[in-house]
């Protein structure tokens, strides 16, 4: 049997076909054409054997990320486990509008609140080696991820607090940024099953309506940030017009900016 066939047997069983050849592709560290030329060739037994076990791995909806053990965010490579949340695409654009709006920022001190694996702080440590950068996060295990991900990368600028929100944060900042959890407890039963059973709750939920943290972050910001001190956002595609609310009365005299991401639904908020 070709591995060809043998990933054709599989895929007519998983929710996600393309996953399968993604994960292969990526554990055996194969370029895209030493994949293709493997196609059409014998399988080996090891590789039958190891081809079942990320299928059945799969079948259990474990993401495939997690499978591979880590994935790309901004040109790093970053260990992903259950520890946190897998770095969504969505991030890397909130990441960008960060760099396109501060380059003349040269010495900048930046917070990065629920940091998980770390991608926010690290990717822009890494294009400003310069900006002095504070991860946070409540949860230990995730800020020791992160802390793996800063010395994989060679990042020696990124300082990691564990915080609830700013419990254990002092000073003023250049720039907050946070892409908290904002998903509320009821929207569980419309959520992947491959996010629900893997990925840490702790990143995914927020009380009130998937709010808390916004709420949370709206209050207290004025004492962190300085005189011209900005905010940046993740948000839910619904959530624009009232987290632009929240921080509005908090902040009656900056600027808030709604920014969609790619796909054309609202995603950033920048207040400045
Ligand atoms: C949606 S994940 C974002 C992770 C990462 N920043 C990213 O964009 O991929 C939210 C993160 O916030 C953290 N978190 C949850 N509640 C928190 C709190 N009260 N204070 C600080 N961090 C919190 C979670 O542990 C999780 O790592």
């Amino acid at each position: 049997m070709t591995y060809l066939q043998l990933f054709q047997t599989y895929e007519k069983e998983l929710a996600r076909p393309e996953e399968l050849r993604y994960v292969f592709r990526y554990a055996k560290k194969l370029n895209y054409t030493a994949f293709i030329m493997l196609l059409n060739t014998d399988v080996s037994e090891a590789d039958m054997a190891f081809i079942a076990t990320i299928s059945k791995r799969l079948m259990q909806d474990e993401p495939a990320q997690y499978i591979v053990g880590n994935t790309e965010f901004y040109g790093l490579t970053l260990t992903v486990d259950g520890r946190a949340l897998i770095p969504r695409p969505e991030t890397e654009e909130l990441v960008s509008l960060i760099l396109s709006e501060n380059r003349a920022l040269s010495q900048a001190r930046i917070l990065d609140i629920g940091t998980g694996t770390g991608a926010i702080a690290l990717s822009l440590a890494k294009q400003n080696p310069t900006w002095d950068i504070t991860a946070a996060d409540i949860s230990s295990d995730a800020l020791a991820l992160a802390s793996h991900n800063a010395n994989e990368n060679a990042i020696s600028t990124v300082s990691f607090v564990q915080s609830d929100v700013f419990r254990n944060l002092s000073g003023c900042y250049d720039i907050i940024v946070s892409n908290p959890p904002y998903i509320a407890e009821v929207e569980k039963a419309d959520m992947a099953d491959n996010v629900l059973k893997y990925e840490p709750h702790l990143a995914l939920f927020a009380e009130n309506d998937g709010l808390a943290i916004y709420e949370q972050i709206a209050a207290q910001a004025g004492q962190f940030l300085t005189a011209t001190g900005k905010l940046y956002l993740e948000i839910g595609y619904l959530q624009g017009k009232t987290v632009s609310q929240l921080f509005q009365e908090q902040f009656p005299r900056k600027r808030i900016r709604v920014l969609k991401d790619l796909s054309g639904k609202d995603r950033m908020i920048a207040i400045d």
